[in-house]
Formats: structure tokens, C-alpha cells, sequence
């Protein structure tokens, strides 16, 4: 379920008014996604333009100084042909108004769908649009710290503790040692950009093997490029069973580098990067489980998924780019 506020027919109207999109045809809640309140809206269109657009609510976890970052972002990158979605303006030229005292952003409705089984090509296919993005952003002139880089994993895990982490499985408490090794990283020295860093399926639109849009930039931030492909990486190359698939791992990493070669550190440090990110999501999750009632209607995401694939990183080390 991810309709939290209830916005009646007339409140929908009235806010479509405010942009230059025509009259409200239909709006039609989005049961995906799980932080904001979506809805497809359609209008008569106007001057060519579309007709077809999402509404946002944002609901929780952002705060209001950061969408500015976010949704100029997507004007940046569309601009510069990345498959992203652009934001509509209000008739005033904001990016995104107050409603029933939250923030709602009218953004451009895409086509395509999120594979659930990735194939190496669509992989292949991710890792070059994910590079040209990087280079497109180069130039963006906001910035936005990472807040959930890996001292803040460390710190999320530490707040957690040790004995709550092990009711979730008993292999958890381990994983706050290795957050504090990772944090103990220094990344500054990377090539920089501006980075989507949670590029999962459920984020990228494809139809076949065409990236249509990436989506879902609210944990977008400015760091190593390397981070966001280890993200990636650590997403989309595991099967169901959470067996590493090199078919995809291989795909991914050519597709990048067929438009942003790796430099010879960021290889040298890919599996300890993976880590890290792996135990970035073991966190956020490991967070929200112990958060989240066992009767909440919410589906819990499961943090062993990444702490397993944190093993596997572990294992492959410094031959895996090599
Ligand atoms: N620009 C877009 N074009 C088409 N569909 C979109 C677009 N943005 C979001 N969606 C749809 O809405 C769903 C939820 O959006 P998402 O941003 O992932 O929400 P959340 O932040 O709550 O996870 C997506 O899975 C997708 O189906
Ligand atoms: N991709 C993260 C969860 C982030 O949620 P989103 O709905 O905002 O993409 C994970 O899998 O843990």
C-alpha cells in the first residue's frame, strides 16, 4: 500500500490547476513503492505536452531542504537525454507545493516496466545508462551529502544493537563489526558525481532490453561514482536463491564501462566498496524490522539477503574487477 493521505476529487483538481497539464481526467492510487503516496494521474494535456503524469506526496524520511536537490536533478539529467523523469512546473515555476502540509511533485509518467528477473542484457543495459548518468551529472551544480554512507550504517546498526539484531538472526551482530571496517573507508579520493546509490529493479523501467526510466531519486547524493555501480551491482546480480550470477555481474560491469571506464582504484577497491553498500541495506532494514509491528501491513525487506551477499563480496575480494 503506498496511498498514505487521502486527497478527495476536488483537492486532486485543484492542485492539477495549478500546473499547465489541462483538466484532471483520473487519478488512480499506486499500490507500489513504500515510502510516498503515488498516484498515475491523467489530464486532457496541453501545447503537445504529455498527459500522462505521477503525483508524489512525500510522506516520510525527506526532508523538505533536499527536494529541491532532487527534483532539479531530474531536470539536469533529462536535459541531457538520461531516460529520467522530468518534473513539472507550477504555473509560478516551483517544483513542488504544499498540500494538506505535505509536499507533492507533479512528475513526468514514463513507460516500462521493473524486471524481476533480470537478464544480463537489460543488466548490460542498466550499467551503461547508470554511467552516462554519472557523467551527465558531473556538471549539476547542487550538491547533497550521503546520509546513509557508511559511517551512518555503522551508526545505524550501533543504534540497533547487538542483542536486538540478534533476535532478527543470530549471524546480524556480526555484520556492526564489519560496518565500522567499512567506515572506516577513505572514498574521498574516487571520482566524484552526483549518484542515484539505490538503482535496485524496482527503480529502473525497462521495455525488453531498453532502460526507460530510472526513478526513485530520493536517496540520490553526491559521492563515488563507484559506490552507486557497487549498489547496483550488489542489486541486481543475485538470484532468488541469493546465488551471485556472473552472467549479470559481468554484463553490468561491461555495459558501464563501455561508457565510463573504471579507473584502476575504483576496480582496486570494488569488492570492499560492495561490502559496504551490502551492509547499507542490511541496516535500513535491520532498522525497519525492528521498527515495524509483526501485524503492520507493510512487508518487511529481509536485511540476511544483503548480509549474505556481503559474504560473498568478502569472498571474491580483490579479484572480482580484476
Ligand atoms: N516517473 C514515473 N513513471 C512511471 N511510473 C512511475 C514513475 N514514478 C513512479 N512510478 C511508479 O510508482 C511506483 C512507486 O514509485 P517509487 O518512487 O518507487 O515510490 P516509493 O518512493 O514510495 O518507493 C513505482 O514502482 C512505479 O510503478
Ligand atoms: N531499495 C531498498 C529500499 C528503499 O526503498 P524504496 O522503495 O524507496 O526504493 C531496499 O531494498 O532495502
Amino acid at each position: 500500500m503506498a496511498v498514505y493521505t487521502h486527497l478527495g476529487a476536488e483537492d486532486l483538481a485543484q492542485l492539477i490547476a495549478q500546473y499547465d497539464v489541462g483538466e484532471l481526467v483520473s487519478a488512480k492510487g499506486i499500490a507500489e513503492g513504500v515510502s510516498n503516496s503515488n498516484w498515475l494521474v491523467e489530464t486532457t494535456g496541453r501545447n503537445g505536452g504529455g498527459t500522462r503524469f505521477i503525483l508524489t506526496l512525500y510522506e516520510r524520511r525527506i526532508d523538505y531542504a533536499d527536494l529541491p536537490y532532487f527534483l532539479d536533478l531530474l531536470d539536469h539529467l533529462a536535459g541531457k537525454a538520461c531516460p529520467v523523469p522530468r518534473t513539472m512546473h507550477d504555473r509560478d515555476g516551483a517544483s513542488f507545493r504544499m498540500v494538506e502540509g505535505k509536499a507533492a511533485a507533479l512528475i513526468e509518467f514514463l513507460p516500462g516496466v521493473s524486471p524481476t528477473r533480470p537478464t544480463p542484457a537489460q543488466a548490460r543495459a542498466v550499467g551503461e545508462v547508470l554511467a552516462r548518468l554519472h557523467l551527465a551529472a558531473e556538471d549539476f551544480p547542487r550538491s547533497r551529502a550521503n546520509a546513509m554512507d557508511f559511517a551512518a550504517t555503522a551508526a545505524i546498526l550501533e543504534a540497533c544493537g547487538t542483542e536486538r539484531l540478534a533476535t532478527i538472526n543470530p549471524a546480524l551482530p556480526a555484520m556492526l563489526d564489519h560496518a565500522r571496517t567499512a567506515a572506516a573507508l577513505d572514498l574521498t579520493a574516487l571520482p566524484q558525481s552526483q549518484t542515484h546509490t539505490d538503482l535496485f529493479p524496482d527503480n529502473v523501467l525497462m521495455l525488453g532490453d531498453r532502460v526507460t526510466g530510472l526513478i526513485d531519486f530520493y536517496f540520490a547524493c553526491t559521492g563515488p561514482m563507484v559506490l552507486d555501480l557497487a549498489v547496483t551491482h550488489a542489486a541486481w546480480c543475485f538470484d532468488a536463491a541469493n546465488a551471485y550470477r556472473p552472467d549479470c555481474g559481468a554484463a553490468l560491469v561491461q555495459g558501464y564501462q563501455s561508457v565510463r571506464p573504471l579507473e584502476a582504484a575504483e576496480r582496486a577497491l570494488f569488492a570492499d566498496v560492495a561490502k559496504g553498500a551490502c551492509l547499507r541495506f542490511v541496516a535500513s532494514r535491520a532498522e525497519d524490522w525492528l521498527d515495524t509491528p509483526d501485524d503492520a501491513l507493510v512487508t518487511r525487506k529481509d536485511p540476511m539477503q544483503f548480509a549474505r551477499r556481503w559474504q560473498f563480496y568478502d569472498q571474491a575480494g580483490d579479484g572480482l574487477l580484476a
